[in-house]
């Protein structure tokens, strides 16, 4: 059977010595504390390799002052000797007697004396407490000490538990058996000595009952985010990566959103107070898109609006992800190509229980020839079917740079109501002209919010419970991990 190291120490101690003894005695030879030899021993009593039996014994011991009149008599004994020494004393004298103040009221009490002009003595014989005071100086324990000098503080009073521990034969034989040696705990001494290498280790018992430990652990939305980066990847996209800081020329100009348009306000950005602006702008780009806001692309008119320079170069913490997007095509891509980031985005939204200030966007785009609206929803289909949600809903929706736009539905699972997932479309030819892109090649692409997955896979209602300062912790580390 395992025993703990202190099991094992207060055994040996046992079969060594006579094997009957006590726990005092046993923490004064094994060098445990008096607990830890008391807790060992409950648990090789458990075992059957020891009998304990526990006895209680009130003891007494002198205080100082018990220890004083112990020596010199009580201060009561002290007047009463006086009283018999001298004649016709009165209170006055006796006053000067040391220990007056305190003897005067037991010198009475016990009937020593009486009280008149004079103070005269009656016989004084001795005391029990007296008895007692003179036994305990002398180191004899007392049975019955009076009350009195307990009250008097002159003696205390303990109780002192002895708990007697004889070993068994199975404990004889557990000493002297072949589980010695087993190490129970690695301690500081097995590391550091290099002990723990030849140590024969204890069994675990995996029924104990142990605390309740919380290691770190992945948060479900990164947990999440990393999931979406491998569906993605399986797809056959590749990941884009780019500024949270963008120029609006990214982030807007180059979506044929006009400068002068409330769309440009689409959501109430975070404008950026140093720098304010982008230090430079590609003049070839800033040319092809200047040229598109005010003429239009092919088959379209443009909006014939001041375009300027200044208004693209302002920064703003990036308010879609789109801007990444941007950034690519402008590299001059190649059909047929997929790319995709799982990245944060700003908005100074009104905070409730579906919208934060940043969430994670799933942007993406697929460029090729002859694409349509059903490879765009056929898209979503097989992207949202990996997290076990087939039933997505289509709505038709506006954007200033999608034609066709198709907002993304998804049904909550606790709530049952529709709710929104994400939004998507292919790109107008304001938008891919520019980069000089073919007429019959299309460009899809969609936004779609990272936490509103997470609420229709966990069925979360409020987002603030996975995410930011009012998050509960304790359902972020006891979620499931639905897949590894
Ligand atoms: N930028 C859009 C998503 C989107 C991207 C690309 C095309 C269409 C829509 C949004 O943030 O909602």
């Amino acid at each position: 059977m395992t025993l703990t190291n202190n099991e094992r120490r207060v055994l040996d101690a046992l079969a060594e010595g006579d094997g009957d003894t006590d726990a005092e005695a046993l923490a004064r030879t094994t060098g445990l504390g008096r607990g830890p030899v008391e807790g060992a021993v409950e648990l090789l009593a458990e075992k059957g390799y020891v009998n304990v039996d526990e006895t209680a014994e009130t003891l007494y011991k002198l205080t100082d002052e018990g220890r004083g009149y112990a020596d010199d008599g009580l201060p009561e004994r002290r007047l009463h000797d006086y009283l018999v020494e001298n004649d016709d004393v009165t209170t006055d004298e006796l006053r000067d007697v040391e220990g007056f103040e305190i003897g005067i009221g037991h010198l009475r009490r016990k009937g020593w004396a009486e009280m008149g002009a004079t103070v005269e003595p009656n016989e004084a014989s001795r005391g029990d407490d007296e008895e007692a005071l003179e036994a305990l100086a002398s180191g004899e324990n007392v049975d019955g000490v009076p009350e009195t000098l307990v009250d008097r503080g002159l003696v205390e009073r303990e109780e002192e538990r002895t708990v007697n521990v004889r070993i068994t034969d199975e404990g004889r034989e557990s000493a002297e058996g072949d589980d010695r040696g087993t190490v129970g705990a690695l301690t500081h001494d097995l590391l550091a000595s290099g002990d723990w290498k030849d140590a024969d280790l204890a069994e675990y018992n995996v029924e104990a009952d142990a605390e309740t430990t919380h290691g770190g652990r992945e948060h479900i939305l990164r947990q999440m985010a990393n999931r979406v980066k491998e569906v993605m990847t399986d797809m056959g996209f590749q990941e884009m990566e780019g500024p949270h800081v963008d120029a609006e020329f990214y982030i807007n100009d180059h979506l044929f959103m006009p400068q002068d348009h409330p769309a440009r306000t689409h959501w109430d950005k975070f404008l950026v107070e140093e720098p304010q602006r982008i230090d430079e702008l590609p003049d070839e780009a800033v040319e092809n898109i200047r040229n598109v806001h005010r003429e239009g692309a092919e088959g379209g008119d443009g909006y014939h609006s001041e375009w300027d320079r200044d208004v693209a170069r302002t920064l703003n913490l990036r308010g879609h992800t789109t801007s990444l997007s941007m950034r690519y095509l402008a590299e001059g891509v190649e059909p047929p190509a997929r790319y995709f980031s799982v990245d944060k985005v700003y908005r100074n939204d009104t905070l409730d229980p579906t919208h934060l200030l940043e969430f994670f966007q799933i942007e993406g785009w697929v460029m090729a020839r002859d694409l349509s609206v059903r490879d765009l929803m056929g898209t979503f289909v097989e992207f949202y079917s990996h997290f076990g949600i087939e039933d997505i809903e289509f709505k038709p929706h506006y954007n200033p740079y999608t034609e066709p736009s198709f907002e993304i539905f998804g049904e909550h699972p606790e709530t049952g109501e529709q709710i929104e997932i994400g939004n998507s479309g292919m790109f107008r030819r304001e938008v891919v002209e520019p980069h000089g892109i073919d007429e019959d090649v299309e460009v899809m692409a969609w936004g779609l919010a990272l936490e509103r997955l997470l609420m229709l896979i966990y069925g979360f209602e409020d987002i603030r419970d996975v995410h930011g300062t009012l998050c509960d912790l304790e359902l972020l580390r006891e979620v499931p991990v639905l897949w590894n």
